[in-house]
């Protein structure tokens, strides 16, 4: 997978992007990242992104030409290449797993990084989606495109190592992960759950299923009543409802 980033503050993705997984995952070459700062494509001599919107309003705009430029520049570099363009948008489609296994499906991502008080409208006719990190405003979308990359690209084959962690993750079995422990058996009086030392397989998913069932409707209702459930997990959910209730 190749990733493009549109910013004009490089600087903020060297951790992020550099560092562990995602930092070896670009090591392994599994996936490219170029980051571009789209100053450098302004068509003036002051290299300015942003100017005064057009009918008063507070605060300043990003221009088009800039973008757009740094855009075809990108084209140019991968013509063939099919590729979905991302306007990191306050306004746009809530970012969420779908979309992060959506993307993981792609050849080529190119993450557009807002500034100051919004973009020109017409740059919207540059771009294939509008994403939304949440219903917050930023200073900047580039922390947004960061989690998106993260999101995304953790589900690319080999990244992992592990793949079934990703398949086994909150969200992406449509339930929230039941509850995990590592050694030691018993801290500061705390005893990891008898059915996962016993080591009977049939008994631990049975628990591990109950377990996520009951997370999920404590915390996050909305997730279940999507969730096609089986007649076993509805048996499950009863006994659940049942024991929240004392
Ligand atoms: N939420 C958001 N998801 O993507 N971008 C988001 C955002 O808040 N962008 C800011 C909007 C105001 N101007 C600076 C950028």
């Amino acid at each position: 997978m190749r990733i493009d980033v549109l910013t004009l503050f490089p600087k903020m993705f060297e951790g992020p992007m550099g560092e562990s997984i995602i930092g070896k995952a670009r090591d392994k070459n599994l996936l490219e990242i170029n980051i571009s700062n789209f100053r450098d494509f302004a068509d003036n001599k002051h290299k300015t992104v942003d100017d005064y919107p057009y009918g008063g309003g507070a605060g300043m705009l990003l221009k088009v030409q800039p973008i757009y430029d740094n855009l075809k520049a990108i084209e140019a570099k991968a013509p063939t290449v099919k590729k979905r363009v991302i306007l990191l948008d306050p306004a746009g489609k809530k970012f969420d797993q779908s979309i992060a296994e959506e993307f993981a499906q792609e050849e080529h991502l190119v993450f557009i990084c807002g500034h100051y008080e919004g973009y020109d409208e017409r740059i919207r006719s540059l771009v294939t989606d509008e994403i939304s990190l949440g219903d917050y405003v930023l200073t900047g979308g580039e922390l947004g495109a960061m989690v998106m990359i993260d999101a995304t690209v953790r589900l690319l084959p080999d990244v992992l190592g592990n793949e079934t962690s990703a398949q086994t993750d909150s969200h992406s079995t449509g339930l929230l992960e039941h509850p995990q422990y590592t050694r030691p058996a018993e801290f500061a009086g705390m005893k990891v759950p008898e059915v996962l030392m016993n080591g009977n397989h049939k008994l631990i998913e049975s628990w591990q299923l109950k377990e996520s069932l009951r997370r999920t409707y404590l915390r996050r209702p909305d997730m279940l009543i999507k969730f096609p459930l089986t007649k076993e997990m509805e048996k499950m959910l009863a006994e659940i409802k049942q024991e929240e209730k004392k």
